[in-house]
Parts: C-alpha cells; structure tokens; sequence
C-alpha cells in the first residue's frame, strides 16, 4: 500500500542532486532516489491516518483517576525545513464513564501524529484533542519535550536547546493542583 508517489519523489531527488552540483548517475548515488522515497513512505505513513483510530478500543473500566504514559519517544520532520525534531511525549488522561483506552493506544497516537510534516505545537495539540473527541474524559494533558535539528545543525545552531509544549483539556485546565501533580510525575522520568 504506497501512501506516497514514489516516481515524483524519484524524480525530485534527483534533481535536488543535480542542483547541488552532484552526479545522480554515480554508483553510490544511483539508489539514493529510491532509498529516499521508501523512507518518506516510512516517515510519513501517518498522513493518512486518522489519529483517532487508535483510541476506538475502550475497555469498560472503572477508573476515574490519572493514566500517564510518560516518555514516549517520537520522531518527526519540521514542515519548514523537513528535518528531523524528536523527542519524548508524555501523554495523561483522567478516564470518565469508564471510558479507558489499551496503553499502547496512547502511543500509537503519538506516532501517527507524528508521522507528518509537522510542528511540534499541532502535535501536542492533536494528541490532546483526539482524546477529548473519543474517549470524552474529565482531563487530558500532552507535553512534548524535542530537539529540533533545524535548531542544531544548521541556523542558529544550538544543540540541546530543548523546546517543550503542552496542551492541557478539562480538569488540568481548572485544576491548579491537578496540574502539578502531573507535570511532577513527568518530570521524575
Ligand atoms: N513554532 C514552531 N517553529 C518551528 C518548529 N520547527 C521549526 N520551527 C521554526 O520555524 C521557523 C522558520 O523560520 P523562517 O524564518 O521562515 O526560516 P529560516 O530562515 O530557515 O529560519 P532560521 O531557522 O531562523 O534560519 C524557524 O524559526 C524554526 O526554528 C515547530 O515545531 N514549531
Ligand atoms: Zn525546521
């Protein structure tokens, strides 16, 4: 199932070669076309993903108290650059009307998110709304921490400068206690 035009980025990869002055005919070069469109096929496989199917799967359990999965790692490109940002996202939730989701669930979320030309602010933002829309439970909060090698390798370039986003729904928006005590839980990783 080929969710991207391979024959267009082929074609581009080549060109963006030529541009820069190098030969798309000589030996270690001749697959790099290829090579890059299965790599945007793999890097961007959540453009046609809903990020709410993931979280469809519910089980019928009675628990109204905080569920934080913490240090999701991710992987993702800048949409103005198309170079890699990643990170760890740490995503929590208050289950109501026993509306809990599979753990992994949380993740897959992350990751078809993810899996776009991104920001990291839509992500954050996404993730949290995605579970509000589908599991409609009394809080939600997503922080994202990253590294965005657009920041690192070229520009102002500076490494390790860490750019964290939180998106907070229900009671994490009210709740001042709430709050902290997860952000404390996320920062004890
Ligand atoms: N808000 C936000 N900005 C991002 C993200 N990823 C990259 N950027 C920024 O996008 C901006 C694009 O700025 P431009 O001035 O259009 O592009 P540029 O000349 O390449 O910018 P410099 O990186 O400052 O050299 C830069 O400031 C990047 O740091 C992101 O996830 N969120
Ligand atoms: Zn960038």
């Amino acid at each position: 199932m080929g969710s991207v035009d391979h024959e267009k980025i082929e074609e581009a990869v080549k060109m963006i070669l030529e541009a820069v002055g190098e030969d798309p005919t000589r030996e270690g070069l001749l697959d790099t076309p290829k090579r890059v469109a299965r790599m945007y096929e793999e890097v961007f496989q959540g453009m046609n993903e809903d990020p709410k199917k993931h979280l469809q799967t519910v089980f019928g359990e009675d628990h109204e108290e905080l569920v934080l999965v913490r240090d999701i790692p991710f992987y993702s490109l800048c949409e103005h650059h198309l170079v890699p940002f990643y990170g760890k996202a740490h995503v929590g939730y208050i289950p109501k009307g026993g509306k809990v989701t599979g753990l992994s669930k949380l993740a897959r979320t992350v990751e078809v998110v993810a899996r776009r030309p991104q920001l990291q602010e839509r992500i954050t933002s996404t993730i949290a709304n995605s579970i509000v829309e589908t599991l409609e439970p009394h809080g939600v909060i997503v922080v994202l921490e990253a590294e965005h090698m657009c920041m690192t390798m070229r520009g102002i370039k500076k490494p390790g400068a860490q750019t964290v986003t939180s998106a907070v729904r229900g009671t994490f928006e009210k709740d001042a206690a709430a709050r902290a005590e997860v952000l404390s839980l996320i920062r004890h990783s």
